[in-house]
């Protein structure tokens, strides 16, 4: 399978409309499916943002692509050949939806799930056909950034890693492919550092303002240009001996939920969906800060495809 005829997308949430507008635009006819008829009605807006983006990007059009929503889930899988759940993160619900796919799609669809690190195996554990679920694992926000991570499952079958291999770089990203650890590789790494820098702030170290200064000059600018293991050649492995001999046992290590977020997720600060977390966000802001991030996406994403490889 290189670019699928066509593709359901179950979920039309934060991931939804982008992974939809991306396998549109390279000539995939992608029904998006959400149990939301609200959702579902808001979708549209989303879509055209992504397009925009899209063009932006400059990422070409293939002929023949489409997106259409589709509230009826049978009527979303009809003919698939790939499907992509992205319904939140919460083990019953995915299964359960996983279920509900398996039920209804074709024998030779591949299911890949957008779970952020369930691993594929446990959300396989009571299907039918586990051979055909795949992690397919994108990164926010999905219409810009190039790269899927794809987990197979114990039982998920060679042909089916192989066909979504294909199926990722024929739309213009890279494939990491993985073994099946929880996080898998991409959030292991992003929540080591999310969990040091809850801690610092938690502590008072620093403030929420300077942490993300700090961490995007210092680490962020030079991670977007090289990888963690180039990274350590380029600063010497004897000085990382020397540092991690002393640093690595005062990280934290705390092995629950930073209270400062339970804290405000408790008063439904969730962030820029509901106006306000880490930083407050008067009317407007989140419109104005979505576009200032999307529009460095794109100078960034523009000026590294003319560098090396990692
Ligand atoms: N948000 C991110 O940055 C991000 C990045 C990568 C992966 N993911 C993963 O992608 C998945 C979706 O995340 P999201 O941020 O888009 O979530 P979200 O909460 O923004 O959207 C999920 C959507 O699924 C819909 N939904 C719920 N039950 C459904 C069902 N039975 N059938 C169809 N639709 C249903 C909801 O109405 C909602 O619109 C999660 O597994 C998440 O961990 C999220
Ligand atoms: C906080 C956070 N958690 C999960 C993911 C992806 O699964 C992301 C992301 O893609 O940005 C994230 O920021």
């Amino acid at each position: 399978m290189s670019v699928p005829t066509t593709t359901a997308v179950i979920g039309s949430g934060t991931m939804g409309p982008g992974i939809a507008a991306l396998m549109a635009r390279y000539g995939s006819t992608v029904r998006l499916n959400d149990v939301s008829a609200e959702v579902l009605e808001r979708a549209a807006g989303a879509l055209a943002i992504a397009e925009s983006v899209l063009d932006r990007l400059g990422v070409p059009t293939t002929p023949g692509g489409s997106v259409s929503c589709e509230a009826d889930l049978a009527a979303a899988l009809d003919g698939a050949d790939l499907v992509i759940e992205a319904v939140p993160e919460r083990l019953d619900l995915k299964r359960a939806v996983l279920a509900e796919i398996e039920a209804a799609v074709r024998d030779d669809a591949v299911i890949g799930t957008n779970t952020s690190g369930i691993p594929v195996s446990e959300l396989a554990a009571d299907m039918a056909h586990p051979e055909r679920l795949i992690g397919m694992h994108w990164s926010n926000p999905p219409h810009v950034i190039p790269m899927i991570e794809v987990i197979p499952g114990e039982r998920t079958a060679e042909g089916v890693r192989d066909a979504l291999v294909e199926t990722v770089r024929a739309i213009g990203y890279e494939a990491v492919v993985e073994k099946e650890v929880p996080g898998f590789v991409e959030n292991r790494i992003l929540y080591a550092i999310l969990r040091e820098c809850l801690s610092l702030v938690e502590q008072g170290v620093v403030s929420r303002q300077d942490l993300d200064t700090c961490v995007k000059w210092g680490i962020g600018y030079k991670l977007a240009v090289i990888g963690p293991m180039r990274l350590l050649d380029m600063a010497g492995l004897d000085i990382y001996e020397s540092v991690a001999g002393y640093l690595n046992r005062e990280l934290s290590t705390e092995a629950g939920v930073s209270p400062l977020v339970t804290e405000m997720t408790g008063q439904r600060k969730l962030g820029m969906k509901t106006g306000g977390g880490m930083y407050a966000y008067g009317e407007g802001d989140v419109a104005a800060k979505r576009a200032d991030i999307i529009a460095g996406l794109i100078t960034v994403r523009r000026a590294l495809s003319d560098t090396t490889p990692v």
